[in-house]
């Protein structure tokens, strides 16, 4: 018996073929988490356009039957202190099969672990995915940002954010360290007795998943490259096992053939015959060449951490995590999330950007097949900009723009899409 969770009526779950097809009535239940800080400016303004926008499209014909799911400090009020992540929050999401969330608060240092990345790693949702595109208008750093044009392929269940960590003087940290200088030998542990560990596992199977995901999405959209981007020079056995792991995927797997003796490779389109550069950039490098020479630049499989930092980076030169949407994705499950964070000192003020709550739901629509609808999203996302009516992160940086709330933002959004 579901303890908080209230099934809206009229509404029928979303299911999951064996060859991970999706049935989408034409009223699927989608559950919903509000998010910490931001969340409860940006969630509202998010269900409100993609209400509009399925009405338009659709009329009384389709209609998402929200359900309201709960997480982080919200959880807490509703299910008692404590209470950060509801095991029926969890089964929701699993058996609805599509949701969406807005950002959830973790504390620096001590206190709870992430919420997201548990829902991340108890559902296994290890793709996450994070296109970064510019919408014309939007005013960036750089001189050239239609030339971003990537879509991020992010391991998520393994790295460093697995959370295998000891605090510097536990016992565990102490134990560790015994055992790693005795048993195998390290002895370059600076400060033994006041360092933290962490531990960074990174499988074979985990890349493979990734980065097979991050090949088909090349073809299936037609992309020039895939770009593996890794610190391997530094974390041999863990990053430089990434990037060795994803080249052999891609000649095992799709055919690749390497160029000039590798590691670079190419493999070829399988209906068009076109070509897909497989390529490697460490980390550091590739964090300049984005600002430099972004055209070169196509689908990018990375590891988590990476990942975390490369998604920001790259938003920042479309316009800023304003702007960013994103999904967190096993083979059947998918939940769909903005890039950005709670931002706490503008919570509860009707001021952020709404846009990458969403443009998240847009990746959500266009994956449950309700194509007509993502397109009117993006159509008016790209009106509402191109009319200069925009909250405060663009209109800092705008000339003649006229600065609206989250919500007003969202109301610009809607009224775009009766001329889109
Ligand atoms: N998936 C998730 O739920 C995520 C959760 N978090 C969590 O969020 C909390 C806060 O993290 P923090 O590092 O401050 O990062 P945030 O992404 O929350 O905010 C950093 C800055 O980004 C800008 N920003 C964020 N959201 C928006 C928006 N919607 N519109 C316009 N600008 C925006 C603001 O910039 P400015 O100050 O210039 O206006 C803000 O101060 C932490 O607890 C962190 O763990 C972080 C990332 C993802
Ligand atoms: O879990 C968090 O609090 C931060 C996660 C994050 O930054 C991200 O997923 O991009
Ligand atoms: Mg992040």
């Amino acid at each position: 018996m579901p303890q908080h969770i209230t099934a809206p009526e009229g509404g029928r779950k979303i299911t999951v073929n064996a060859d991970f097809s999706l049935n989408v009535p034409d009223h699927p239940i989608i559950p919903f988490i509000e998010g910490d800080g931001i969340g409860v400016d940006v969630t509202p303004v998010m269900l409100r356009v993609v209400d509009a926008a399925v009405a338009r499209c659709y009329g009384n014909a389709r209609k998402i039957h929200w359900m309201e799911i709960y997480a982080g400090e919200k959880s807490t009020r509703v299910y008692g202190p404590g209470v950060w992540m509801p095991p029926e929050t969890l089964q929701a999401v699993k058996d609805h099969v599509v949701s969406i969330k807005g950002p959830l608060t973790t504390p620096v240092g001590g206190g709870i672990r992430s919420l997201n990345v548990t829902l991340r790693q108890e559902l296994d949702l290890y793709v996450c995915l994070r296109p970064v595109q510019y919408f014309q208008g939007v005013p960036s750093p750089v001189k050239e940002p239609h030339k971003v044009d990537m879509v991020i392929f992010r391991e998520n269940s393994e790295d460093i954010y697995a959370g295998i960590e000891y605090e510097a003087g536990s016992d565990n940290a102490k134990k560790l360290i015994q055992f790693l200088r005795d048993e195998l030998g390290a002895g370059k542990i600076r400060f033994p007795e006041s360092s933290g560990l962490g531990i960074k596992p990174v499988s074979r199977e985990g890349t493979e998943r990734l980065v097979r995901k991050a090949i088909q999405y090349a073809i299936d959209h037609n992309k020039p490259s895939v770009t593996i981007v890794h610190k391997g020079n530094i974390m041999k056995f863990t990053e430089g096992a990434f990037r060795d792991w994803a080249y052999a995927l891609a000649q095992k797997e799709f055919g690749a053939e390497p160029i000039d003796g590798g590691p670079w490779c190419r493999l070829r389109h399988p209906r068009t015959g076109k070509e897909i550069l497989v390529k490697d950039v460490i980390a550091d490098a590739f964090l300049q060449q984005i600002i430099l020479r972004p055209a070169e630049y196509s689908v990018i499989a990375t590891l988590n951490l990476n990942g975390d930092y490369i998604s920001d980076a790259l938003a920042a030169q479309v316009g800023g995590i304003g702007i960013a949407p994103g999904a967190n994705m096993s083979d059947s499950v998918a939940m769909f999330e903005a890039t950005h964070g709670t931002a706490p000192k503008y919570a509860g003020k009707d001021y952020v950007n709404p846009g990458s709550a969403i443009l998240s739901a847009e990746m959500m629509l266009r994956h449950m097949g309700w194509t007509e609808a993502a397109d009117l999203i993006l159509r008016a996302m790209e009106l509402a900009i191109l009319s200069k009516k925009v909250t405060y992160d663009f209109a800092r940086l705008m000339d003649g723009a006229t600065q609206v709330s989250c919500s007003g933002f969202g109301q610009v959004m809607i009224d775009q899409m009766e001329i889109a």
